[in-house]
């Protein structure tokens, strides 16, 4: 066996490395080359597409359709292979030779010259290794600048069959681990380890739970898997929607490049705070709200809070009928909406029908049992007998039509309900007393503590009641607040949106008030009545609408196919049901570590998760509720930490064997040579000394800096803060003023899943302490920092269990 190695001088061509790399590169300017002329097939078929399109009928536009439609992915999937087309090439035990790339490319005869990363045939470039090495002889990674190879690195996996064959390579992907940061995090497609892969690769039905340490690459790992999805089940996870749930928006941007990276524009990104439309979530509650409002409890706090009377509510009804006065008192009103809430279950708003029939039920009962029926009639008989006398005095007929001496159609009834809901101090009353309410009025509606105390029953201790309304009567709405608004939308039901289909008058309709139905909240026409059309949707308009997604205009969907759920230890109860709502027939992907758990109360969530996972939640939309199948379940671990230097990494261990002496920490695969620096610094001097690490840092790492405080903790009733310092915006801006962009001051829960090239931790016992699952969060602020860490700390103990003995 001979192979060669790399850094040899190898004569006029340069070493063996650059004669490796020369002619590598002439192999990937050929698939460059196909590439372009399959991008111009591409974009000929869409041109085409739209032509025909504009001129065809609309059976032949269906025809179509379904070319343009794959003719327009294709486009959009080439588009993303200029950077790094092939990055992988396998060499088989049989003699064969596999290029792997970003996207498939095939010769004109249907040869493959490079394999799409997601396709079986790719699979052993991720799996083969030195003890299984299936079939492959060498695997070599190609790194590329634009459509330059510059570096390549090989795995000699079974010398045995490398008679012959040149191995390079001095460390690339260690190299690559230790790359600057540049604050989006970036695909890892030429370098997705095996016990990643089998993560991406999983089967796709049912739920896949990813375990793993800090840096261990699960958010990576996650967003491949979506474009994995999407690749090879494109039916099924294209059309029916990838929602992928991060724990806030800093999240979300710094993971927004990975998936177009990967060709994929259309799954959808979300963070807790903003995946119920219209909302926006800025601040984290205190650890003592948070608890009381994620927990699942508080499902029985805002039912009852629907359930009461709405703020403003009329206490009487009073409706007048042939003369007779009918009312209705607030006791009576009091039960009648409790009996329409009890058989009204999910959806209050759209019951508003069934209140108004039970109103005029009970004023029916009412309306007898004062004998007003017989009143009503005799009063009817003396004006008839009144007529009758001037009318037979005239010589005309008796008014008398054999039925009993009232006029008009129906029973008694029958018109007793018809003049009623003509009655304006009906409607108004309906209006008022049933309003069609949104889920934000409810809230704030308990932002009144009595009204919260009526709701909150024995679910939120009594002490704890003027904190919680005081931060629903004002003020910004929280990330916890988002998954109870989204609670409440459930039990609401959205008020029907007005109908593209505009519906046909119905003449004299009395619940038709100034043009908009009250029971439904409909808009009615009144003379512009369309016929129903036939809705047509091609992929042709799915095309239009897909690029308002690439420009960020991402639809929120009912339901979606696929959710993958990010950082999943923190959501609480009340966030799996937000979930739950949104995939009741989905497969997951749920990443977590739970060591670096928030949520106080794992168990209650856990219980709250496998109910989301399970099909649980009540239904968002229409539809008939579906059947719930048992969810097949795969879970896998990963064990090594890309992130952090061997240095960092020890540090966030010290940690992790405060918080939870049995976990085991991930093994850190890169050695940087450069400790941390952990110094003590008086209280009152803490900012000053972030601010002036943060300025040495910026002279010795080129990326990104994290500034990561303690949690501004607000109103609301929770703990505030040590002495000095408020880590409040105001403080955090002060920090932050004339430093460089590439400087964030943020807290410590802000930085979950956020990574740097250095990060500067201040207070460390201010951040254990601030909650009973404090450590736990430091733990995630000091596995921030791939090259360096510095640690600011008040108290010389913490020095000391973080330092090296
Ligand atoms: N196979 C790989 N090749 C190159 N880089 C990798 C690989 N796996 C992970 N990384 C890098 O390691 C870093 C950490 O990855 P990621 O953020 O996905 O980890 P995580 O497990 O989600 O961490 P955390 O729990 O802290 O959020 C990222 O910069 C990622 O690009």
């Amino acid at each position: 066996m001979s192979s060669q190695v790399t850094g040899r001088p190898a004569g006029p061509g340069g070493t063996v490395k650059d004669r490796e790399i020369a002619a590598e590169q002439r192999y990937v300017d050929i698939a460059y080359e196909r590439l372009e002329e399959m991008r111009a097939e591409a974009q000929a078929m869409i041109r085409e597409g739209f032509r025909q399109a504009q001129a065809g009928t609309k059976a032949a536009l269906v025809d179509r359709d379904a070319w343009v439609h794959q003719a327009a992915r294709r486009a959009q999937a080439l588009d993303v292979a200029d950077d790094g087309l092939v990055f992988g090439r396998l060499d088989l035990a049989v003699g064969e030779v596999r290029y792997i790339g970003r996207v498939g490319v095939r010769t004109p005869d249907h040869d493959s010259l490079v394999i799409d990363w997601r396709a079986p045939a790719a699979e052993d470039f991720y799996r083969a290794t030195p003890e299984d090495p299936r079939g492959v002889v060498r695997r070599r990674v190609l790194h590329s600048r634009g459509h330059a190879v510059v570096d390549l690195e090989d795995d000699l996996l079974d010398p045995s069959a490398a008679d012959g064959m040149t191995v390079v390579g001095d460390g690339a992907f260690l190299a690559s681990l230790a790359r600057t940061r540049e604050g989006a995090m970036r695909d890892i497609v030429a370098t997705i380890q095996r016990e990643q892969d089998e993560v991406i690769r999983a089967p796709v039905d049912g739920t896949v739970l990813v375990r793993g340490a800090p840096g261990t690459g699960k958010t990576a790992v996650a967003l491949h898997r979506v474009a994995y999805l999407l690749f090879r089940h494109r039916q099924r996870f294209g059309s029916r929607g990838v929602l992928v749930v991060g724990p806030n928006p800093r999240f979300t941007s710094y993971i927004e490049r990975v998936l177009p990276s990967l060709g994929e524009g259309s799954a959808s990104l979300r963070s807790l705070g903003d995946l119920v439309d219209g909302v926006a979530a800025t601040v984290h509650d205190g650890p003592a709200l948070a608890r009381i409002k994620g927990a699942e409890t508080m499902t029985n706090v805002l039912r009852r809070a629907v359930a009461d009377q709405a703020p403003g509510a009329p206490d009487e009804l009073r409706v007048v009928f042939k003369g007779v006065v009918v009312a209705l008192d607030r006791g009576r009103l009091d039960r009648i909406r409790a009996e329409v809430h009890r058989r009204s279950r999910g959806s209050v708003n759209a019951a508003r029908g069934r209140a108004a029939e039970a109103l005029l039920d009970a004023l029916w009962d009412r309306f007898t049992s004062i004998g007003g029926q017989e009143a009503a009639e005799a009063a009817e008989g003396a004006e008839a007998g009144l007529w009758n006398a001037i009318l037979a005095a005239d010589g005309l007929a008796d008014l008398d039509d054999g039925q009993g001496g009232t006029s008009g159609d129906g029973s008694p009834r029958e018109k007793f309900d018809a003049r009623v809901r003509e009655q304006r101090s009906f409607t108004d009353f309906l209006v008022a007393w049933w309003p069609l309410r949104g889920p934000l009025d409810v809230l704030r509606s308990l932002g009144d503590p009595e009204r919260l105390r009526r709701a909150a029953g024995r679910d939120v201790p009594r002490e704890d009641v003027p904190a919680l309304a005081a931060s629903w009567a004002e003020g910004p709405v929280s990330y916890q607040d988002a998954a109870l608004l989204d609670e409440l939308d459930a039990l609401l039901g959205s008020p029907p949106r007005p109908s593209r289909r505009r519906r046909a008058p119905v003449a004299d309709d009395p619940f038709v008030v100034d043009g908009v139905n009250i029971l439904t909240g409909e808009e009615v026409a009144d003379e512009t009545w369309e016929p129903e059309m036939e809705e047509l949707t091609t992929s042709i308009e799915r095309l239009e609408r897909s690029r308002r997604v690439d420009d960020g205009v991402v639809e929120e969907r009912p339901e979606y196919a696929h959710i993958v759920v990010d950082e999943a230890q923190d959501l609480s109860p009340m966030q799996w049901r937000m979930l739950g709502r949104r995939g009741r027939q989905a497969s997951w992907t749920i990443v977590e570590d739970p060591a670096q758990s928030a949520w106080e109360d794992l168990d209650a969530a856990r219980a709250a998760m496998e109910s989301a996972l399970g099909g649980g939640g009540e239904r968002r939309g229409r539809g008939r509720p579906r059947k719930r199948t048992p969810r097949a379940r795969h879970e896998y671990e990963l064990t090594t930490n890309y992130r952090n230097s061997t240095e960092i990494a020890a540090v966030s261990a010290r940690v992790l064997a405060e918080a939870l002496p049995d976990a085991r920490p991930a093994r850190a695969v890169r050695t940087s040579g450069i400790d941390p620096v952990i110094d003590v610094v008086p209280e009152p001097d803490l900012a000053t000394a972030a601010r002036t690490a943060a300025e040495e840092l910026l002279d010795q790492v080129e990326g990104t800096i994290g500034v990561i405080v303690p949690l501004a903790l607000g109103s609301g009733g929770q703990a505030t803060l040590f002495d000095g310092t408020a880590w409040d915006d105001a403080e955090r801006a002060r920090l932050a003023e004339g430093l460089p962009e590439r400087v964030q001051v943020l807290d410590v829960l802000e930085a979950k899943g956020l990574e740097f090239d250095a990060a500067v931790i201040v207070a460390p016992e201010t951040v254990a302490a601030q909650s009973p699952r404090g450590l736990r969060v430091l733990y995630v602020a000091v596995s921030r920092a791939t090259q360096r860490l510095t640690v600011l700390t008040a108290d010389p103990h913490w020095r000391d269990k973080l330092q090296d003995d």
